[in-house]
Parts: C-alpha cells; sequence; structure tokens
C-alpha cells in the first residue's frame, strides 16, 4: 500500500475542539517569546504556523500541549464543554527501539484501546507491518507509525511540530496525501508548524504567520482541494514577502 492511500477509519473519527486564547503570552528569563497573543480556531480548523526561526512556532504548540507555563488564557474544549484530548508529533519519530510498530503505536493506551492503534496503523498504510522494528522501517514508514500513535489516542486536537521537516521531498509529498485523507475523517482541530510555505498552503485552511513573538499574519486559504502549487501561488507570494 502506498503512502497516499487509506483506509476508512470510522472509529478514529473524534471531531475537534475549540481553541480560544486571550492574551497569551510566555517569556523564557526576561525575554518575551509569545507577547500578547488573542485568537480563535475553530473546531476541526486546519492551522498552519509559520515565521522566521526564533518566532516562537515552537513555543506556541508547547504552551497549547501543557508543555510550557503561559501567562493569559487558554481553553482548548470539545463541542460538549469538556476538556480536549491533545496529541502532539514532533519532526524526529520519537519510538521505542525494542518495541514493534503496534506496540509502539498502542504506547500509553489501556488494553481495550489497543484496537484503535491497529486501527490507525491501518490508516497509515502499515497493515501488516504491525511487528516491524523501528529500525527494520523507512524514516517515512517511522513517521507513520509516530503519525498512528498520536492518532490512536483520538486526539480532538492534534499539533504537529515540523512531522515532515526530515523526509526526502518524495516522500514528503506522500505523507501531505496521507494526512490530508486522516484529517479529513478524523475531524480534529489540527496544528502545523512547517518552514514550507507550499505544504502549509496545501493542508491547511488558514495560516498563521508568527514574527518576534507577535501574530503578523492571518490568512485564510479558500482555494478548494486538492491544491497545486500554482493555484496557491499569490497566497504564498504574499507569505513570502511577509516573512521578511
Ligand atoms: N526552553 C527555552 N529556554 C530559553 N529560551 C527558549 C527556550 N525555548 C525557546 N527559547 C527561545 O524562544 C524563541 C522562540 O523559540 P521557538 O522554538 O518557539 O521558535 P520557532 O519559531 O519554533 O523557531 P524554529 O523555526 O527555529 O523552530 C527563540 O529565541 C528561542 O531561543
Amino acid at each position: 500500500m502506498t503512502a497516499a492511500a487509506h483506509v476508512q477509519a470510522a472509529t478514529l473519527r473524534t471531531g475537534g475542539a475549540s481553541l480560544t486564547l486571550r492574551h497569551l503570552g510566555v517569556e523564557y528569563g526576561d525575554k518575551a517569546v509569545l507577547r500578547d497573543l488573542t485568537l480563535d480556531i475553530a473546531p476541526g480548523e486546519r492551522v498552519a504556523l509559520v515565521g522566521a526561526s526564533g518566532g516562537g512556532k515552537t513555543t506556541l504548540l508547547r504552551a497549547l500541549a501543557g508543555l510550557t507555563p503561559h501567562r493569559g488564557d487558554l481553553a482548548v474544549r470539545t463541542a460538549a464543554g469538556t476538556a480536549a484530548r491533545v496529541r502532539v508529533m514532533f519532526q524526529e519519530d520519537r519510538l521505542l527501539p525494542w518495541l514493534g510498530a503496534l506496540d509502539n503505536a498502542a504506547l500509553g493506551l489501556g488494553r481495550a484501546e489497543r484496537r484503535f492503534a491497529a486501527e490507525a496503523l491501518e490508516g497509515v498504510g502499515l497493515g501488516g507491518r504491525e511487528r516491524a522494528y523501528p529500525h527494520e522501517l523507512s524514516g517515512g514508514q517511522r513517521q507513520r507509525v509516530a503519525l498512528a500513535r498520536a492518532l490512536a489516542h483520538r486526539p480532538e486536537v492534534l499539533l504537529l511540530d515540523e512531522p515532515f521537516g526530515a523526509l526526502d521531498a518524495l516522500t514528503r509529498a506522500g505523507m501531505h496525501d496521507l494526512l490530508d485523507g486522516l484529517l479529513a475523517e478524523t475531524g480534529a482541530t489540527t496544528l502545523l508548524v512547517t518552514h514550507d510555505l507550499d505544504e502549509a498552503l496545501k493542508l491547511s485552511d488558514r495560516v498563521l504567520l508568527l514574527a518576534g513573538g507577535d501574530l503578523r499574519e492571518d490568512l485564510r486559504v479558500p482555494q478548494a482541494r486538492p491544491r497545486t502549487r500554482l493555484s496557491v501561488e499569490p497566497l504564498r507570494a504574499h507569505l513570502e514577502a511577509r516573512l521578511h
């Protein structure tokens, strides 16, 4: 099965949560990394975070995941008003080398939830490779296991920190198609940190440009999917100009 093909992952459907940020600030010592961010993200919205290095993208993701203390208010709520499940996926796969793909995908899940890991592994096109150890998998396959692990927890919010940054262009393109399909199925709200404007414009409904801890741009991507490089070219040129 190719990376682009994926099975129906019906039980992984969660819907998305809303994110409400009011005057969010993060400091490291006396350095303000996020200044005063006020932002609403709707359930199921797909948002890309772009900006020059050091702009605060990862810091924002960490604050949303509850990994970094912050000032201001931050609420991550499901439609029912409960606290949402949030999962993070990083550039490095963070798989345990002594566990097979299924055990890695099921890490942190109870016995009864293990079926979600099996389904997520199918969903990322690795059904049949349940017993494969990380060293037996390619970089792209390992990232797919990492994605399966995130999805197996059935998050209403998925935070992706340059998840495809270490992959070659062809593998990365396959991962874009895969993620596009899986996100449509799960309905999770997604924040994707990326340096790649094409990736941002291909996968997202909205692009936020962070610079010096401030929100410099909040851009809607109205183009219908699937998007081509050409169809998003004017937006890309605009963002490119605003980056510098
Ligand atoms: N734990 C930390 N302690 C002190 N400073 C930090 C810490 N984490 C990040 N910083 C600083 O905060 C600023 C923002 O970092 P952050 O990683 O959020 O930026 P980024 O936009 O994700 O950058 P990149 O694109 O390079 O990943 C940088 O100046 C960084 O050096």
